[in-house]
């Protein structure tokens, strides 16, 4: 509950109007849909005996002065007879009820004489003008609180998927896990959304519902509040299995969430991967496989539905008891006139036709909302498990941090000043490197898969800290200065390509998003987009590049991202090539456009490509995560047998290629 009160408090803090008004309208619901069930009395009173209302107040009167006097003379003939202190007091406490019946009826009197009408008939069509406006109130009160309640849930629902969005960029970064993405999707969607729901049922059903039952039990207990206490007897123990259902309802929900979470990654992956399991003719296997999840989330959804369906009976049979309670001992009461049941007293003095009518009628018209509240309970569970999963990540430090008192960047070499670097404890990706590149320098980074380029790269973009050592740009540990003042200074063109589901002109501006069309074009012709811009898609560059860029080749993607880098005009070209994805004629054209492209910037090519290898000034060859060897390619050759290696095996396959 923790949780949800935090969501409560954002709605209470951004919307406090909204609810407050809310909250007023739910409770005028209660006390009209109470006012409502109170005229039952004058019908059971004036209009099943054919009265009026002055006629009522008469018979009243009369019959409230009779019962004094009757109690007095019984009183004082118990006195004579000098009986036990106890019959008298209970006398006395009869008279009293009578006396303040009596009191009450006087007051009604002036208004009734002055107002109400003189014919039981037009009495009647007064009670059902009544009831009609009352009824109709009520309907306008319960649509502006639940419309201005709705209105405060989804609108503080969104602010959470908003938060949850920045944070989910935010905690991206560093060695923390980062989860499935079904399940971030479904943290952000479904239980998302039970917050929101939770908010709004917690701040409007249910204030409304028991508003109406409190206004129903106060003119229970206005009629008679013993009888009530008797009828109430059955709420503990309703109470303690209200308590059991609701931990199981929780405990429930969370699992509903995590195991839609599941359905939603496998989705995801085979929805990506289609290929794969087409190409391998594993239909079949993956058919099984998310039937079995999609069990899962079944199981635990009938689970939830069982509880629910407790819940609703248990609260129905609440419902029923107190009116069952009620009508056993009320009934007693009215048929024998009495005021005791077992020698305990129930009543004041005896009750009237239209006064048990009434009470039962309260009880009945209370038990609805204890019905309704039985829906509630599953929504507000939901809302609990969707608030402890959603601020849990929303709490989550983030593992990469701007400084309190970032410096500014300056341009200058690049230092790996002796690091080291793992992914996890065991495996140790890079040891104890040290690497100088030069300001305006190209180098490549050559060196067998798997022994850490990219690792440095991420280094250097501050995706993730060193374990021990420092990385610097122009002297200054780029830990001390603000995150997006080093990336702004690097464009980056990565292995995996990621390209959005919008236009190709729009992918390139989002380099820098103030660029003008001319801009965007001139980069666009400079990473050699034009070269297949004009010829291979439809619509130029307004062409969707598809999900994930999916309607490129891999070749143009990367020439896309070029130009993405480019138009950012950045102090430092990383270029992370995707080799195995690229025929030589597009690796051509790709290794003209980064050349037109990089300028007096600091490059970095990660590459095995030997054609890449003539655009670097100095070439670095790592293995195992250290530097190897650094120098020209025919130094190399000689000096380096890694290198050596590589360079036979890709001039071997260049060949075939070819
Ligand atoms: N996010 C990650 N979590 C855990 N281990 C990782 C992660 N990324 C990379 N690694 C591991 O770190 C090592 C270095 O990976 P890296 O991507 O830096 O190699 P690389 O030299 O760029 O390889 P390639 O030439 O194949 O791209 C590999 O053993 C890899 O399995």
């Amino acid at each position: 509950m923790r949780y949800l009160n935090k969501a409560i408090w954002l709605a209470w803090r951004d919307y406090k109007w909204s609810i407050v008004l809310s909250i007023i309208s739910s409770l005028l619901v209660g006390v009209l849909w109470g006012a409502n069930v109170g005229a039952v009395y004058p019908f059971a009173e004036v209009i099943f005996k054919g009265q009026n209302l002055q006629q009522w107040i008469d018979r009243e009167t009369e019959a409230c002065e009779t019962a004094i006097r009757e109690g007095e003379a019984e009183v004082a003939a118990l006195v004579a007879a000098n009986a036990d202190d106890a019959d008298v007091a209970s006398k006395r406490q009869e008279i009293e009820g009578w006396q303040g019946r009596l009191k009450s009826v006087n007051k009604t009197r002036p208004w009734i004489e002055n107002y109400a009408p003189t014919s039981p008939f037009n009495t009647l069509l007064c009670i059902v003008a009544f009831l009609l406006v009352g009824t109709a109130l009520k309907c306008l009160f319960l649509a502006i609180s639940t419309t201005l309640m709705a209105r405060a849930a989804f609108r503080t629902s969104k602010s959470l998927q908003r938060q949850f969005f920045a944070k989910m960029l935010e905690l991206r970064l560093g060695k923390v896990p980062q989860g499935e993405t079904g399940d971030s999707a479904t943290r952000v969607g479904g239980d998302i959304n039970s917050i929101g729901n939770a908010i709004s049922i917690l701040l409007g059903k249910s204030l409304r519902e028991p508003a109406k039952m409190i206004a129903c039990v106060a003119l229970a207990a206005y009629i008679n509040w013993r009888l009530l206490l008797l009828s109430l007897l059955v709420c503990p123990i309703a109470a303690y299995l209200l308590m059991t259902l609701a931990k199981s309802i929780k405990r429930t929900s969370v699992r509903v969430l995590e195991a839609n979470g599941r359905v939603i990654s496998f989705f995801l992956q085979i929805h990506n991967g289609y290929q794969v399991v087409k190409a391998f003719g594993n239909e079949e296997l993956e058919n099984e496989r998310f039937y079995r999840k999609t069990e899962e989330v079944l199981r635990q959804q009938m689970k939830l539905e069982v509880y629910g369906s407790l819940i609703r009976s248990n609260n129905e049979l609440l419902g029923i008891g107190m009116v069952c309670l009620s009508l056993i001992a009320g009934g007693y009461l009215v048929l024998n006139q009495a005021t005791h049941i077992f020698g305990i007293r129930l009543a004041d003095k005896a009750m009237d036709f239209g006064g048990i009518m009434t009470f039962y009628a309260s009880l009945i018209a209370a038990a609805d909302p204890i019905r309704k509240l039985g829906d509630v309970f599953g929504s507000i569970q939901a809302g609990i498990a969707g608030s402890e999963r959603v601020f849990s990540i929303l709490a989550a430090e983030p593992a990469i941090k701007d400084p309190e008192n970032p410096v500014p960047l300056h341009d200058g070499d690049i230092h790996f000043n002796n690091v080291s670097f793992r992914y996890n404890e065991n495996v140790t990706v890079l040891e104890n490197l040290d690497l100088t590149i030069r300001q305006g320098e190209k180098v490549a980074i050559v060196g067998p898969n798997g022994c850490g380029k990219s690792t440095l790269i991420n280094l250097l973009l501050r995706f993730y800290d060193p374990d021990e050592g420092a990385v610097t740009i122009g002297g200054t540990n780029i830990r001390d200065a603000k995150q997006h003042d080093l990336r702004r200074r690097i464009g980056l063109v990565n292995q995996n390509t990621v390209l959005f589901n919008d236009s190709i002109e729009e992918n390139i501006r989002y380099g820098r998003l103030t660029a003008t069309d001319e801009e965007v074009a001139a980069a666009g012709k400079l990473a050699e987009v034009d070269a297949f811009v004009h010829t291979h898609t439809t619509h130029g560059y307004k062409s969707a590049c598809g999900e994930l860029g999916s309607a490129l080749s891999g070749g143009q993607r990367q020439r896309i991202a070029i130009a993405r880098a480019l138009l950012k005009n950045p102090d430092i070209f990383i270029f992370d090539e995707a080799t195995s994805q690229i025929d030589l004629e597009s690796e051509r054209q790709i290794h003209a456009a980064f050349e037109r492209c990089v300028g007096d910037s600091t490059a970095i090519l990660i590459t095995h490509r030997p054609a890449a290898l003539e655009l670097a000034d100095r070439i670095i060859v790592m293995n195992a995560g250290q530097v190897e060897a650094i120098g020209s390619h025919e130094e190399l050759l000689k000096r380096s047998r890694t290198y050596h290696e590589l360079y036979r095996e890709e001039v071997i396959q260049d060949r075939q290629a070819a």
